[in-house]
């Protein structure tokens, strides 16, 4: 692991950590993130992302792409492949209460079966009925191997405000996660040289 850096602002708690690329199951992580997309370059992807929240842990609402405006501009440059493309956030180990994932501005699919994955409150669940009441906001239950994979930007590359979603506080147990990020294209190695200069 390389880090974990700890994280303790109002916006998120959490820690992260980065494993190393090179061992062989974050490498098959990565193919199979790559393939259910269609990719095969490992470059399109940033190194992948364990989150791990304690109790109260959490992170507010947000989106994973980033704006094309300052101070942020310089996160989506050619260097670093562009936007965030797609997020896949996978639950690695959950028994917590709370610590859903939350799309405020997602509609509730109306079948019933949604509910094993999704929060669904006993008084939206007509009996004898397959469907569930109409609601917006949508919250994933944190179900360890269960994973959730959205397309962040829009055809034309423009950020979707749909995709805003948060890490809902974890009020007991605990929870673990992945974020794998896929840029709109290949990571270059190419590092710009910094400031400072040897004479
Ligand atoms: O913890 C979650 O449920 C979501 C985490 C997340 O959105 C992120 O790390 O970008
Ligand atoms: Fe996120």
């Amino acid at each position: 692991m390389v880090g974990p850096d700890l994280i303790n602002t109002t916006m998120r708690l959490s820690q992260s950590a980065y494993p190393p690329r090179s061992h062989p199951v974050v490498k098959r992580i990565e193919e199979r993130a790559l393939s259910f997309q269609g990719y095969d370059s490992r470059n399109r992807l940033e190194p992948i992302q364990i989150v791990q929240y304690p109790i109260d842990g959490h992170y507010n609402a947000h989106t994973d792409w980033f704006p094309d405006e300052e101070p942020v501009r310089e996160l989506i440059t050619r260097h670093k492949g562009g936007n965030r493309e797609s997020s896949f956030f996978v639950y690695l180990h959950a028994n917590s209460t709370g610590g859903g994932t939350e799309f405020p501005k997602l509609s509730r699919p109306a079948e019933k079966f949604w509910c094993d994955y999704i929060e669904c409150a006993e008084e939206d669940n007509p009996e004898g009925s397959n469907n569930v009441t109409a609601r917006t906001g949508v919250t994933f239950k944190p179900i360890a191997g269960n994973a959730i994979f959205w397309r962040n930007l829009h055809p034309d590359g423009q950020g979707h405000w749909g995709t805003r979603h948060a890490g809902q506080p974890v009020k007991s147990g605990s929870k673990t996660g992945l974020n794998i990020w896929t840029r709109q294209m290949d990571i270059a190695r190419y590092k710009p040289p910094t400031a400072k200069s040897e004479s």
